[in-house]
């Protein structure tokens, strides 16, 4: 098979001993190690949503493309194809990369954090105050995925499509109309495979129906047969003035008549409509499974007319440049293969190294290794503040002081409140922790029923105004599952329950860009240091926000009487009640899992924007970034979205490009 998914880089590793071989390559000189087999049209660095659309959508075209991601391919465990189990995929050993963040760069501030880790002598983690002497503070856990698919393989499957200010913005930062919403939309429309609207009616306008994305929502059913959804959805309505009876949501028409079916219409209006919503999923309707590019991915490169090759456990550790002419230009990329490599890894320490290798790019370099490692690639490569490189004695190929600035993230924190019992609809339920699991088996086996397992838990939405949003846009989202989730914690997946309730509130269009990624070594299997800085820009808007979205879901609880009685707040708890206490535990505690604008395209004569308006890293040629580190400011509720979007316009970009040059 001339393409393949390779987990054993033998192949490749030897072609890089080889001098023998020719090479096409009109732009620029051979560099050792060089020859026909390691060379590519381009090579892409991570399968995440950035980057692995991108990669197929350039092999679809014609050119040849190496695809290299630090992990493996496990698509197909059920832990990851089960929506249901979106928080333990989060913590799955075979793909997690576990950070630790900063939100504060004061440590005294950071341990305030309930949820503040430490590592204990024993090797063990500590979450909370009060830690085993001689215990090593690490900061708040930060899940990431490094596996086929990227974060997408371990992500809530919330599927949403971001603002038409979210575009807008980076065309007026830029100038460069092509981000326009208006032009924007096709991109959505050509990744969409919608399988809850009807093609050709007026609801469908500004969605596809052939991607390679596939989107779904809750089957409302799960609704329907549990007395406890009904009421919180009951109490949720009755919390935003829609006072209706439980009696009346009687058959599912009459539950999704109360809900705007579509958040992602492109009707006007659309982004400024407060309201209770079904959350569209990247879930296959008829398997009731996540659906990511990893499908795409794989079905280019098992495709003989294309030339797509994945290699996975393949850890880029630096970018190859051509320095000869006056703008360097990005020809290759270094690497090491292995599983489990990067620090982040459980059991990295114990993983070995067993090859190492260089690729090189005919035309172009695309780094698309997530908010985190690209700007530590490209730090790595020479790319970064001057002064920062040479401190780690860092050769510069270019001075770019934006690169690891202005990083963003949302603000989010969860009101949970308790009952004696669990949500009926979890009956059984045992999360694969036991064999006959009813619930994994009516997810597969029962086609017209799949069941609990085949939602993310999150059954219905609402949005909001808060008192200091722009009149254009919603920017709180309340929205729970059953689970007693508050915040990430190493075991965090472990420690929930189905007899307590949470209501996430999450701040969008957050302001605060002072987030950083800087060096922590010049190792590329070592982590960099993370720092939010979190509330340092625009805190006292985004902090009222969040205050406003936890008094919506107390009023939410309050309202909601189940067969049951009602909830019982166990989350901030009674003890945080007053506005400023209110307000002090969300500073303490807010988290975040949309890190993002760490490589930010900006205006030409932005310093501090690294990106052109082409994702082209000003100041070199042949490399580009296409991943969440790519926005000015973070877009929309949830990202993903949005970086599916921008895969599908780099690749439009680069092709055109290519075809003009
Ligand atoms: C717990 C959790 C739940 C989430 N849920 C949602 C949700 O429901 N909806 C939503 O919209 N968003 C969600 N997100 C966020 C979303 O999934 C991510 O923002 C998105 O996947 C980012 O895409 P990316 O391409 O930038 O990077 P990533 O998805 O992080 O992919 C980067 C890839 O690059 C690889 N890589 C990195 N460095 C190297 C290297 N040096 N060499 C080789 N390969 C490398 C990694 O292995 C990884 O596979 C969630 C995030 C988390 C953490």
């Amino acid at each position: 098979d001339a393409v393949s998914v390779t987990r054993d880089t033998t192949a490749i590793n030897s072609t890089t001993t080889t001098t023998t071989g020719t090479v096409t390559n009109s732009t620029s000189t051979a560099a050792a190690g060089q020859n026909a087999s390691n060379t590519y049209d381009y090579i892409v660095v991570g399968s995440g949503p950035g980057g692995g659309p991108l990669a197929a959508r350039l092999a679809q075209a014609g050119f040849s493309v190496l695809l290299l991601d630090a992990g493996e391919d496990h698509g197909t465990d059920y832990t990851i194809e089960i929506p249901l189990l979106q928080t333990a995929a989060s913590e799955y050993t075979p793909i997690t990369w576990q950070f630790f963040v900063n939100h504060y760069a004061d440590p005294t501030v950071a341990m305030e954090d309930p949820n503040f880790t430490w590592k204990q002598p024993n090797g063990t983690f500590w979450v909370g105050p009060n830690p085993p002497a001689g215990s090593t503070p690490l900061g708040i856990y930060y899940p990431r995925a490094s596996t086929l698919g990227g974060c997408a393989e371990h992500n809530a499957v919330v599927a949403l499509y971001p603002s038409e200010d979210d575009w807008d913005n980076i065309a007026a930062i830029t100038g460069d109309s092509s981000w326009a919403a208006s032009n924007m939309r096709q991109y959505w429309e050509k990744l969409e495979n919608n399988q809850y609207l009807t093609p050709g009616t007026d609801a469908a306008s500004g969605h596809g129906f052939d991607g390679w994305l596939d989107t779904t929502l809750t089957d409302l059913r799960l609704i329907l047969n549990d007395k406890r959804w009904l009421s919180l959805l009951q109490g949720t309505a009755s919390a935003m003035g829609n006072t209706v009876s439980t009696a009346l949501l009687n058959t599912v028409s009459a539950i999704s008549a109360m809900m705007i079916t579509d958040i992602n219409t492109d009707a006007p209006g659309r982004d400024n409509t407060v309201g209770l919503f079904q959350i569209p999923l990247s879930v296959t309707n008829t398997t009731r499974a996540r659906s990511s590019q990893r499908n795409l991915i794989l079905n280019t490169a098992s495709n003989r007319a294309y030339k797509l090759n994945v290699q996975l456990s393949t850890l880029v550790t630096r970018l190859l440049f051509d320095q000869s002419a006056k703008t360097p230009r990005a020809i290759g990329v270094q690497y090491v293969t292995g599983s489990h490599l990067y620090r982040a890894a459980p059991g990295s320490e114990n993983a070995t190294e067993t090859g190492s290798g260089s690729a090189f790019a005919r035309r172009e370099v695309i780094v698309a290794g997530g908010a985190f490692n690209t700007p530590q690639i490209l730090k790595l490569s020479g790319i970064g503040p001057k002064a920062e490189l040479e401190h780690w004695n860092i050769p510069v190929v270019l001075d770019a002081p934006g690169v690891g600035t202005n990083m963003q993230d949302r603000y989010e924190v969860t009101v949970t409140g308790s009952l004696p019992t669990n949500f009926p609809s979890y009956t059984g339920c045992t999360f694969l922790k036991t064999p006959g699991d009813p619930c994994f088996e009516q997810w597969l086996t029962n086609s017209t029923d799949r069941g609990i397992y085949g939602t993310n838990g999150v059954a219905f939405g609402s949005v909001f105004q808060s008192s200091g949003a722009s009149p254009n846009e919603t920017d709180l989202f309340v929205g729970g599952l059953p689970a007693d989730f508050h915040g990430y914690f190493p075991g965090y997946s472990a420690a929930a329950d189905v007899h307590t309730f949470s209501f996430l509130v999450l701040k969008a269009h957050s302001r605060n860009n002072a987030g950083t990624v800087t060096l922590a070594s010049t190792d590329p299997r070592d982590l960099p240091l993370v720092n939010f800085n979190s509330f340092t820009v625009g805190g006292d808007l985004d902090v009222q926000a969040v205050y406003e979205g936890v008094q919506l879901a107390r009023a939410m609880f309050n309202k909601t009487i189940t067969p049951d009685g009602p909830f019982v707040e166990t989350f901030p708890g009674p003890a945080i009640q007053s506005e400023d206490d209110v307000k002090a535990w969300i500073k303490r505690s807010a988290w975040g899992h949309h890190a993002s604008c760490s490589v930010p395209i900006g205006a030409a004569n932005d310093t501090s924007a690294v990106l052109d308006s082409d994702f082209r890293v000003k100041g070199v040629d042949g490399l580009r970034v296409v991943d969440a580190s790519v926005f000015p400011k973070i877009p929309d509720f949830y990202i993903v979205g949005a970086v599916y979007v921008i895969s599908e316009k780099a690749a439009a970009v680069i092709i055109e490009d290519a075809q003009s040059s």
